[in-house]
């Protein structure tokens, strides 16, 4: 595939091998400016596996990643994060705890790695940059519609709910481009609604998208473009709708059904 000119984020032949089975073989993406982009492919595809060598908590066996046109394949989940990639998670795991406003604070990351909630609590910190955080954190649930829930332990939350809660999170860090890793799965469908409003208004702000989903009726919704993956690689890649007809498409998700 093509590297596209200025992308934000983009992959360079990766590969990575788990006990001999290539979960990625020879794979490159590129992510445009502003653009949400979806990556789709049958169960054990290597999507997720993708996920976690752009996020950086996975390490390549071969291949090279830029961050908006930095080399970054050396460096971890936490250098790209205060880079500007956010990352989220199939499952979310919040503190259980910890209330919802807590799990706000302590989720993010400053531009040193040194977390917000540090940064706002350590001995010495003005309260200036206390309220900083305080506010930053009350204005991003309001976005998410989760205010109700700000003092409530993330334990009560719904699957949804700590989806949206794990976006408020990375929303701290002020990311560039956001890695989504299945937002709708087990997802009710009105909350769903709210996650993919929510989705659409950060792309809206410039926010770069890629997208890892299986619910398609959402990818074609929110994306015009994709990438197919199959068996590590690149398997086709355009606009939703016409992607998901080619027939080496189908009988790649066939083959997943069977
Ligand atoms: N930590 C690991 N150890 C061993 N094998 C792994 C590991 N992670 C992934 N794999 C294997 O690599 C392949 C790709 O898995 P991956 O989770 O990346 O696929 P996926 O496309 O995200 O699948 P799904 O849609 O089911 O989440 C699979 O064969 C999987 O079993």
């Amino acid at each position: 595939m093509e590297t596209i000119r200025g992308a934000v984020l983009s992959a360079h032949g990766l590969c990575r091998s788990f006990q001999g089975n290539r979960a990625v073989d020879d794979m490159s993406l590129s992510l445009a400016p502003g653009e949400l982009l979806g990556l789709i492919g049958p169960n054990g595809a290597g999507k997720t596996t993708m996920f976690n060598m752009l996020a950086g908590s996975l390490q390549p066996s071969a291949g090279r990643i830029e961050l908006m046109g930095s080399d970054v394949t050396a460096e971890g989940a936490e250098k790209r994060l205060g880079r500007g990639l956010g990352r989220t998670f199939q499952i979310p795991r919040p503190f259980p705890r910890m209330s919802v406003l807590e799990n706000v604070l302590c989720g993010a990351q400053k531009q040193s790695g040194e977390s917000v909630f540090g940064a706002a609590f350590r001995i010495g910190a003005s309260r200036r940059d206390e309220a900083r955080a305080l506010e930053k954190a009350r204005h991003i649930l309001d976005f998410l519609l989760l205010s109700y829930l700000t003092d409530q332990p993330a334990s009560v939350l719904s699957g949804g709910q700590r989806k949206l809660l794990e976006l408020a999170r990375i929303l701290m860090a002020d990311p560039k481009v956001i890695l989504l890793d299945e937002p709708a799965a087990g997802v009710n469908p009105s909350l769903l609604e709210q996650i993919m409003a929510r989705i659409v208004d950060l792309n809206t702000q410039g926010v770069s998208i890629l997208l890892i989903e299986h619910n398609m009726d959402m990818v074609a919704r929110l994306c015009s473009r994709v990438v197919v993956m199959a068996l590590g690689r690149e398997l086709a890649q355009g606009a939703p709708d016409a992607v998901i007809r080619e027939p080496e498409v189908v009988r790649a998700y066939l083959g997943d059904a069977a």
